[in-house]
């Protein structure tokens, strides 16, 4: 038999019809998008948007319509109750008419920004949460601020020489491919698992004069392979785009850390909770890895606004153990 495509999956999986729906219209908005990206120059996507998003950063063409594609994805499906991105101030005000759903979704529509202009792989990421119970007729942010363990569905779609979609529903990790022809995401990879150990860490080294010296001490030992305590030797990647980095760490193994540093104190890290570091750390627990702050599990804390930032340290589940105590010594 042949493998199923996602449509096929969902009906087989254990979730509501309501989520089918949403993750059904998510795959959409992912083929539109990838669809955007391979034609590039050719369709005038690419360069600056002229704004900046409310994290202060400078959005490119790709990143607004990237996300004007996932909010009408949310809208269309008829299962949303509230939205909230990266690249919006607050919660997205659903339009008049729509009929309010059960769930609240969060993304980063377009993650690795820096590298749309020059050819390299991006993504979307999504996290999925049941609205609360306590939530009345207008949502708002409060009900978006839950613990990344209560979250029922995350994914990203990675942008590359395949278009792949990874999803979790909170039972094991798989991976559907974009089969250009037929037009449909069909399973390729069921349960992917993150090895134990690794010799392979992904960090911007360039920001090594700010760590703090738990990332420091571990990065010096790894950069010292044979000759330090480790006793081998390791190799270094970095993408840039987070869902190349957390794709490469669940096919092959690794350690990703985007870890608090004091180029900028009065940041808590670099990546977003909400949007980038609750959705991975789900996905990359679910493939038998792990993920922290290097002081505490990711999918404990309790959010405190929309846009919070942390540092992420994850991936095979020995070496995220070694640097997170570490910070605990
Ligand atoms: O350019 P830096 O500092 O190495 O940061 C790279 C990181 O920033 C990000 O690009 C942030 O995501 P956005 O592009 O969604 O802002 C991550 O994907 C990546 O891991
Ligand atoms: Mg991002
Ligand atoms: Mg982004």
């Amino acid at each position: 038999m042949s493998a199923p495509t996602l449509n096929q999956y969902l009906a087989q999986a254990q979730v509501s019809v309501p989520l089918q729906h949403l993750l059904l219209q998510v795959s959409v908005a992912c083929k539109s998008i990838s669809a955007a990206i391979g034609k590039g120059a050719l369709a005038g996507i690419l360069g600056q948007a002229g704004s900046d998003n409310i994290q202060g950063e400078e959005q490119k063409k790709l990143d607004v319509i990237s996300n004007d594609i996932v909010l009408a994805a949310g809208v269309n499906s008829g299962s949303i109750a509230g939205l909230a991105s990266e690249e919006m101030d607050d919660i997205f005000p659903l339009p008049d008419g729509t009929p309010l759903g059960d769930y609240l979704m969060l993304f980063d529509p377009l993650d690795g920004s820096s590298n749309i202009d020059v050819n390299v792989s991006v993504g979307t990421i999504f996290s999925i949460l049941k609205k609360p119970l306590t939530a009345q007729s207008v949502i708002t942010t409060a009900d978006f601020l839950q613990a990344g363990s209560q979250q029922v569905c995350a994914g990203y779609a990675v942008y590359g020489p395949s278009t792949l979609l990874v999803l979790t529903l909170g039972n094991g990790v798989d991976c559907f491919t974009l089969d250009r022809e037929i037009g449909e995401f069909v399973l390729t990879q069921r349960g992917m698992t993150i090895p134990t150990d690794t010799k392979e860490f992904a960090i911007n080294m360039s920001n090594m004069r700010f760590w703090e010296s738990p990332v420091r001490r571990y990065v010096d030992e790894m950069v010292a392979g044979k000759t330090s305590v480790r006793g081998k030797d390791f190799n270094m990647r970095w993408v840039a785009s987070m869902v190349a980095d957390v794709h490469r760490i669940l096919t092959r193994g690794g350690i990703f850390m985007y870890p608090y540093d004091l180029k900028d104190p009065s940041k808590a890290g670099k990546l977003r909770l909400m949007y980038e570091a609750n959705p991975m750390s789900f996905i990359v627990e679910q493939a038998g890895g792990a993920s922290t702050t290097g002081r505490e599990r990711i999918l404990d804390l309790q959010p405190t606004g929309l846009h919070q930032r942390v540092p992420v340290i994850l991936g095979s589940k020995n070496e995220v153990d070694l640097v997170t105590s570490y910070h605990h010594e």
